[in-house]
């Protein structure tokens, strides 16, 4: 059934980490988020461009999970129009007080059918805007959330669901035989707002963060190596096939994985044009050929349901892409119908 209320774009997430000075040195310290709201319990993060109250909460607890996707819609009537819409598909939906989380007004939360926490919501304090304050934005230079990436078994029912809310796919991995490997979808007119990424799930892949520059995102590895901290790179940086974008992928003291992502592309047209990429194309996911370590295809972050239990995942039943490439990814064809090398250069298994 197709939704009746205006999804405008992915708005802010809530982790759970274990130990919230640690987590405020990476995200704060080494990323530079900006800190609207800290307490013992949590803290409420914003990029540079942001004026909301937050796009991050950084919540203490004992495992690191997801407690929340949540994406703003365009009036404070279409939260209604959510929770109706959500009720009418059976799922459990809870109706949040105005602060139920720090500066965020009525909302409804709901657990959605891939099994993902996800929130609805419009009204939500406004901060100041750091668009400007070049004084305090340090080398990354982070400008605003950009996407959320999920771990889901079944991508055509969750690319279904999700064109049900009003999403368009920008972007595809399939095989010959059709079986779709990851999808993306947007509302804003960019690639994504959300990643679909097949396999065991309900799982969060990553959360994403926007630059302007790709040299912001060289400035946050050479602040990393800086820290002795290079190895909260897991993958990049890098050139994405698929999206156009510069990218690097960290992993922060939980393990919950962050994109930090610049340079994709507009997709606001209502004829935007849909790319499927071969599976077996070794430039799909890094345009440099360059091999995608196998952690980025397998690990991500527990999602918990309403009352914070952890979901049950469930595995994926068709064919695991890291499966179908040969051996860890960038060992696939540079040139489709050239004779496949045993090995790229610079082997790795
Ligand atoms: O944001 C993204 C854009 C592209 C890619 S991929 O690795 O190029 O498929 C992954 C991603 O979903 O993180
Ligand atoms: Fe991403």
């Amino acid at each position: 059934m197709t939704a009746d209320f205006d999804i405008i774009r992915a708005a802010y997430a809530e982790l759970i980490v274990r130990d919230l000075a640690e987590s405020r040195r990476f995200y704060v310290d080494i990323l530079g988020l900006v800190v609207t709201h800290e307490d013992d319990e949590a803290i409420y993060l914003r990029a540079f461009e942001e004026y909301l109250h937050h796009s991050l909460v950084l919540r203490q607890g004992p495992v690191p999970a997801l407690a929340a996707l949540a994406y703003r819609v365009r009036s404070q009537a279409e939260v209604a129009k959510a929770a109706a819409h959500f009720e009418s598909l059976g799922c459990s939906v809870e109706h949040r007080a105005s602060g139920a989380t720090r500066g965020i007004g009525e909302a409804v939360r709901v657990i959605d059918p891939l099994g993902f926490p996800v929130e609805f919501f419009y009204d939500a304090d406004h901060v100041e805007r750091y668009t400007r304050r070049y004084d305090v934005q340090g080398s990354g230079a982070i400008s605003r959330l950009d996407h959320f990436n999920i771990f889901t078994p079944d991508v055509p029912a969750a690319q279904a669901y999700y064109e049900s809310l009003g999403f368009r796919v920008s972007e595809d991995i399939q095989d010959e035989a059709g079986t779709v490997y990851a999808s993306w979808l947007y509302r804003k007119a960019t690639v994504h707002d959300i990643a679909l990424t097949g396999g065991g799930g309900p799982r969060l892949h990553h959360i994403a963060f926007a630059t302007h520059e790709r040299n912001q995102i060289v400035n946050i590895c050479d602040t990393l190596g800086a820290y002795r901290l290079s190895d909260r790179i897991e993958r990049g940086p890098g050139r994405h096939g698929v999206s156009n974008a510069f990218y690097l992928y960290l992993r922060d003291p939980d393990g919950h994985r962050v994109e930090i992502y610049t340079h994709d592309y507009y997709t606001g047209d209502p004829d935007n044009p849909v790319v499927t990429w071969d599976v077996h194309d070794n430039q799909r996911r890094d345009w440099w050929g360059n091999p995608v370590v196998p952690s980025w295809y397998s690990e991500g972050s527990t999602v918990l349901d309403l009352g914070g239990s952890p979901i049950t995942i469930t595995e994926r039943t068709e064919t695991e892409e890291s499966e179908v490439t040969i051996g860890a990814d960038g060992f696939s064809y540079t040139r489709k119908g050239e004779a496949m090398p045993e090995y790229k250069l610079g082997n790795q298994v």
